[in-house]
């Protein structure tokens, strides 16, 4: 809806005031959404295709990147918690797809934590996670998380390549978007951040060219580097 048809429209109800708002501070909006993060909760675990949680009907997003990259420390700060997901040092610490409820009953959105994949990834967790990709009606943005500190190897440009080839489907139908992100900037000394940041990007441009340029985060800092940016950047893949 546009604002020209807003200030047009002669009968102007609450939705048309809302989407008014909306349209003017759409970053305000939004964090009403994260407000209530407090009141995220965890729904399940499916560890095999057939436990896979029927859809709630909400929209989705689900993060992924090689093991131990941060996915489940990133969305711990999305939600401003700090042990709704479980997280470790060790890799292959996440082993299914775990889903949680942003916002109270019957929430706003899903957020859709993933096994890594690499060499401490498994088999038939990428086969999890491959299912849920394709089948997943609901599913608005994939997140392909890289650590500053390590950038691209062979199985994240295969892992990109892959999903930019779901990215449209045989009629020209966009799915499901997929955004970058890049996490552990604190580890890469500040003067050198720019050089690492851009070689990362052509890295990715290279292995999928409809891929979001990546978001950079660091969970260490405090207040946390980007996270404010990764809940937009959700909030307006799910259209909220
Ligand atoms: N320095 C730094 N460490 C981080 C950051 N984000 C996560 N970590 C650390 O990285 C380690 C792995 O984090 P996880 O969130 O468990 O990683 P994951 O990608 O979910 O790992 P798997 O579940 O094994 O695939 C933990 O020790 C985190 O504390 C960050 O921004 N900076
Ligand atoms: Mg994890």
């Amino acid at each position: 809806m546009s604002l020209s048809y807003i200030l047009r429209t002669k009968h102007r109800p609450l939705p048309y005031f809302k989407a008014l708002v909306s349209l003017c501070c759409p970053y305000s909006t939004q964090q009403d959404i994260w407000q209530h993060a407090s009141s995220a909760d965890f729904l399940a675990a499916a560890a095999s295709i057939s436990s896979i949680p029927k859809s709630k009907g909400l929209p989705e997003i689900i993060v992924t990147g090689r093991a131990n990259v941060g996915k489940s420390t990133l969305l711990n700060s999305v939600l401003g918690r700090k042990s709704l997901l479980s997280t470790s040092k060790k890799a292959g610490h996440t082993k299914s797809l775990n889903f949680y409820r942003v916002g109270a009953e019957p929430g706003k959105l899903i957020l859709v934590d993933a096994p890594g994949y690499g060499a401490r990834g498994r088999p038939q967790w990428g086969e999890l996670f491959d299912h849920y990709v394709r089948m997943r009606k609901e599913l608005r943005r994939i997140y392909i998380l890289f650590n500053a500190k390590h950038g691209l190897n062979a199985f994240d440009a295969r892992m990109l390549s892959m999903l930019s080839e779901s990215l449209v489907t045989a009629r020209g139908v966009q799915p499901f978007t997929l955004q970058a992100i890049i996490t552990k900037a604190d580890t890469v000394p500040v003067d050198q951040l720019e050089p690492v940041i851009a070689k990362i990007r052509e890295d990715i441009w290279a292995a999928a060219p409809l891929c979001l340029p990546p978001i950079v985060t660091s969970t260490e800092m405090s207040p946390p580097f980007g996270v404010d940016l990764v809940r937009h950047n959700i909030a307006n893949a799910c259209s909220l």
